[in-house]
């Protein structure tokens, strides 16, 4: 019997690209040239079968001649495989990650087609959000469900207004119905389901929101191939997405970052086509279900993708000119800030600025690559670019950020001065109940902390926890729950913490607002002001013309802008 063994060397044929004639690099996975090496096992056995020195020798020499040399093979065809696998992964040069509002309709679908043909010298994977506010509706769909009772499951406004968007958008791009309309019957049905069942699970409420990622990606992959831009819709729970099974706020884990770069990589050589990959989805590694990555996790799956295939750069399109200098909805004044670190944006997204995944820094981190946060609907605008460090000589304050509807607890130790383990038991009981904890100032015997409102960003803390929360300290404490605080997050250059507070109490002052606990993070780039909820807004406001605008507040109150007291906040709201 012979043992065959077999060592193939990578050469592949070129492909063309979708824009342009770069050929990716040779792949191992197909094979002209092939080296074979037959060892027969008679041979050996005959070599071995001898009983004199020599002959042993030989026998050992040959065998460990023969692993020597399938093991140099092997490793030359390991390191073959890692480098022509590196080089091909190469031939994605970016992400483009496009949100709900960038991907809203026909017309925005058409302007983004334009915007990815306009990079001519990219090779991107593109990551897509639902449709405009597509998870939303599924979501209050499925709420709807639970207690509409069977026979008006199909009556439900959001399903209807989920289709008739759907349906016109495949119109207008003149794309078959047919490419979606088996994820709008299995909708329906769903929503049936859940009225039967009379209960909508987080396992079930992921699957459920799953279809807007679904339907989006694969009515713009057509569209694409529609216009000669070759184009793969992908599943991400299909492609390696990987996560823990956390329902509705997964984590991705880390075998997701391989089996994606494998994915990719491998769909590429068999037939190179721009990958439309569903944003915000993986896969359960226990449950083998759909998960999702908690709300706005779409900059999470860019990041990880980004990660795993070692890119030049990220690209998240928004429907704002970049990471702006506080929420523009809470003052339309904001800035556009042209510069940040991961840490700030990592902080600032954690804090609670909405335009970016509290997690999504992670992995951009990790792999060290650019992220850079754009405006699909001002393409020209240059955005803000997120890297490693900064220049941050100049740097004093670079963004504001809110965080309503916290709450704070107030701990008091019942113990006597200098007891030890007060800390240690405080948060052993936070880590038993589960819940995270964002802000907190200390002394030896007192504590005060805010809780993070969406416990872990997917679901309320409600009442029966908090009360909970309180009964378990007040063995050891006396507590004080405060609801409806707000968390301010001055983000910035920490190394000027004392110019930036000193500014920070006189604006506060000025306007009259007692701050209740203040913090500065171990992170150096973010001081944390709990105020009340009622406050908040005016006292972002009243920040931002302080650091942000040209006139200094002191000029304003000096001018009578500001005034002192009620006149001031009257001016402020007034804006
Ligand atoms: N500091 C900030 N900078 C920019 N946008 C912010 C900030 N804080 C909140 N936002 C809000 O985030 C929105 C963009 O994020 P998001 O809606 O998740 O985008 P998309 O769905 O396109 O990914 C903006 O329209 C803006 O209202
Ligand atoms: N569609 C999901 C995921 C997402 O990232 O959306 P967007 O990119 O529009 O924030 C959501 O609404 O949460």
């Amino acid at each position: 019997m012979a043992a065959s063994l077999q060592l193939c060397r990578a050469k592949t044929p070129t492909h063309s690209g979708f824009f342009n004639t770069r050929s990716p690099s040779p792949s191992p996975s197909v094979s002209s040239t092939r080296i074979q090496f037959v060892a027969s096992t008679d041979l050996l056995s005959a070599i071995g079968g001898g009983a004199c020195r020599r002959r042993r020798a030989l026998r050992v020499g040959y065998q460990r001649g023969i692993r020597a040399v399938l093991e140099e093979k092997r490793t030359e065809e390991e390191e073959d495989e890692k480098e022509s696998f590196g080089e091909n992964v190469k031939q994605f040069t970016c992400v483009m990650k496009f949100g709900g509002s960038s991907v809203a309709s026909a017309e925005r679908m058409k302007e983004i087609a334009d915007l990815i043909q306009s990079f001519e010298e990219e090779r991107p994977v593109i990551v897509l959000s639902a449709m405009g506010k597509t998870t939303n509706k599924l979501l209050l769909a499925g709420e709807k469900a639970v207690s509409c009772g069977v026979s008006n499951a199909a009556e439900i406004e959001e399903l209807r207004f989920i289709k008739d968007l759907h349906i016109r958008t495949l119109d207008e791009l003149e794309v078959d119905r047919s490419i979606i309309s088996p994820y709008l019957e299995e909708f329906e049905q769903l929503l049936k389901g859940i009225s039967v069942m009379k209960e909508l699970t987080p396992r079930t409420r992921d699957y459920l929101v799953s279809f807007g990622e679904c339907m989006s990606t694969r009515i713009f992959a057509a569209y694409l191939n529609k216009i000669g831009i070759k184009a793969r819709q992908c599943d991400a729970f299909e492609i390696g997405f990987i996560t823990t099974d956390d329902f509705t706020n997964a984590d991705i884990l880390e075998a997701t970052y391989p089996a994606v770069a494998k994915r990719l990589y491998s769909d590429w050589v068999n037939d190179p086509a721009i990958p439309i990959v569903t944003g915000f989805l993986g896969k359960g590694w226990k449950s083998g279900a759909i998960t999702t990555l908690g709300r706005g996790g779409s900059d999470l799956t860019a990041t990880t993708i980004g990660k795993a295939l070692g890119l030049q750069e990220i690209q998240v399109w928004k429907d704002v000119d970049g990471v702006l200098t506080c929420d523009p909805t809470i003052y339309p004044g904001a800035e556009p800030v042209p510069y940040l670190t991961f840490d700030e944006a990592a902080e600032l997204a954690y804090f609670g600025a909405q335009v970016l995944h509290p997690q999504s820094m992670r992995p951009a981190r990790e792999g060290d690559i650019p992220v850079r946060v754009k405006n699909s609907y001002n393409p020209k605008a240059p955005g803000t670019l997120i890297t490693k460090t900064r220049d941050m000589s100049k740097a004093v304050l670079t963004s504001i950020v809110l965080k309503r509807n916290v709450t704070m607890l107030d701990i008091v130790s019942t113990r006597m001065l200098g007891q030890f383990g007060f800390l240690a038991k405080v948060f052993s009981i936070f880590e038993d109940l589960g819940i995270s904890v964002d802000v907190v100032a200390t002394s030896e015997v007192s504590l005060s902390l805010t809780l993070d409102p969406s416990k872990l960003w997917s679901r309320e803390l409600i009442q029966q926890e908090l009360d909970h929360v309180v009964e378990e300290l007040e063995k050891i404490a006396v507590v004080n729950l405060l609801q409806r605080r707000s968390i301010i997050s001055l983000i910035g250059n920490v190394q000027r913490s004392s110019l930036i507070l000193e500014k920070v109490f006189h604006v506060l002052r000025t306007i009259g607002v007692n701050v209740q606990m203040i913090s500065q993070g171990a992170s150096k780039v973010n001081i944390s002001l709990i105020v009340n909820d009622g406050e908040a807004e005016k006292c972002v406001k009243a920040l931002h013309q302080s650091f942000f605008e040209s006139g200094d507040l002191s000029e304003l109150v000096a001018d009578g802008s500001f005034g002192n007291g009620s006149a001031s906040l009257l001016q402020i709201e007034t804006q």
